[in-house]
């Protein structure tokens, strides 16, 4: 008999998830051990074209209604955002459906209530696809790691920034052009602004801590998120004049003491020699480093219909195949329950720039805010003359809270005109 599945979206990810179940019908149901077919297709608008070839009787408004249909095993879900996503997969679990989804900002913000519904009803939920798009990564954290000890998690996690940040850098492009050719390419969010700034790293990161630290606790709202609209063209030229180039990285770190976990997304200068700075356009790249195991990194495509479309099929045929075993995973149930400490903890450094009055005397002030914020500088230089002038100093490692004290002081001072940039630069030099 076949296994029935309801999709709910038919966008970027949906229609090419339409397409891979029929073209590759034959294969799938030699893996899953019985034939896949899509039993109802839950859309915002009827009668359009969507490309996919399925009958448009398939076709729905009535989402609710499909999620219960009693011949529905599995429910996959690419609609996006809070609700009605959240509702729908809550309604399918409670009906006994197994569900799939890709959704990170609905399993970041509640997550822990979703794998607690699903384990209640004895379903599974998978959602590879909701972090690095076609990256077998979530699986092997929850799987593959059970045995070790996780300590950190870091990488490039959006694809659309990194587009974005990529084409700045190695082709000098705007900041706009590059996002509407991302969004062209079918890479950001239905609005953007989650993906440029930081919300769509922001829970991804929230989704790999609570993974590979076995903590309920990290939700998207405990991650410290910055995101890239304020990265300049100055900021891009001032990383490769230090021999780095900018990124947005998402980092989710055991404290030394084990006791919590910090998690943040934000810009870093990175030097160019590390391996994250070589990963261009909108693919990923994520190091998981872990007491055994060493680190482990895990790259590849991380946006895009097909490449998403890959994950969800891959936790299609898993949760399939565990339905017709009558097994469930059950994930969720171990929970350390370690919390997330503030940013302002985290040891790092500042490339600070700074538009200043061209007067003797203002480096001597400058220096003077840095010593009495207990940050010590590692370089200064000047650059420009008269009401063009600046300064770019980059700090030596320091507690990020007096790192942002500095600057907060640094912007009171008569000599700075403004503040122009700053940035995080990390090295990674133990990773
Ligand atoms: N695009 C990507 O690269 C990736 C996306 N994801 C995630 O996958 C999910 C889907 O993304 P994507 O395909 O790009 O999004 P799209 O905006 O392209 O598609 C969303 C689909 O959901 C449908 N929809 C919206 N609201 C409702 C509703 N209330 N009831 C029924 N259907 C509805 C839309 O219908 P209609 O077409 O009629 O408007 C559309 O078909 C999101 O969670 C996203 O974060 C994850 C990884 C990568
Ligand atoms: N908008 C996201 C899509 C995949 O998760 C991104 O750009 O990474």
């Amino acid at each position: 008999m076949a296994m029935k599945v309801a999709l709910l979206g038919c966008g970027v990810v949906g229609a090419e998830v339409v397409r891979l179940v029929d073209r590759q019908s034959a294969e799938l149901a030699a893996r899953v051990g019985a034939p896949l077919e899509i039993g109802g297709i839950a859309v915002r608008r009827l009668g359009r074209d969507r490309g996919t070839g399925v009958d448009p009787a398939l076709f729905t408004t009535d989402a609710t209604s499909l999620v219960t249909r009693p011949d529905i095993d599995v429910v996959v879900e690419v609609i996006g955002g809070i609700e009605p996503a959240r509702s729908l997969i809550l309604d399918a679990i409670k009906a006994g459906k197994s569900v799939v989804t890709a959704n990170k900002a609905l399993l970041a913000e509640d997550g822990a209530t979703l794998l607690a519904a699903a384990r209640a009803a004895g379903v599974d939920i998978y959602y590879e696809a909701s972090v690095a798009g076609a990256i077998p990564l979530l699986r092997p954290l929850r799987d593959s790691l059970a045995g070790d000890r996780v300590n950190r998690v870091l990488g490039i996690v959006n694809g659309t920034t990194n587009f974005i940040l990529d084409r700045m850098d190695t082709q000098g492009a705007g900041f706009a052009e590059s996002l509407e050719e991302a969004q062209a390419l079918g890479y950001a969010e239905a609005d953007p602004t989650a993906d440029v700034e930081g919300f769509d790293a922001a829970a991804k990161a929230a989704i790999l801590a609570r993974l590979a630290f076995h903590t309920q606790n990290v939700t998207a709202a405990d991650v410290h998120r910055e995101g890239i609209t304020e990265v300049t063209a100055g900021d891009i030229a001032s990383a490769k004049a230090m021999g780095c180039v900018v990124k947005l990285l998402a980092i989710c770190q055991r404290a030394a003491d084990g006791g919590s976990v910090g998690v943040r997304v934000h810009p870093v200068m990175l030097p160019r020699e590390h391996p994250l700075a070589s990963v261009t356009e909108a693919y990923n790249a994520v190091f998981v480093e872990a007491e055994s195991a060493g680190r482990l990194m895990f790259y590849g495509p991380g946006a895009g219909g097909a490449p998403t479309a890959s994950a969800v099929l891959g936790d299609l045929v898993a949760v399939a195949r565990n339905r017709l075993a009558g097994t469930s995973v059950g994930e969720g149930g171990h929970d350390t329950g370690l919390p997330v400490h503030p940013m302002g903890q985290t040891v790092t450094r500042y490339h600070i720039s700074l538009d200043v009055a061209d007067r003797p005397g203002v480096l001597a002030r400058v220096a003077e805010v840095f010593a009495e914020n207990g940050v010590s500088i590692k370089n200064v230089r000047q650059e420009g003359f008269g009401d063009d002038a600046q300064l770019v100093l980059v700090s030596h490692r320091a507690p990020d809270a007096a790192l942002a004290q500095t600057v907060e002081r640094l912007r009171r001072l008569d000599m700075v005109r403004a503040v122009a940039s700053v940035m995080r630069v990390e090295a990674f030099a133990d990773a």
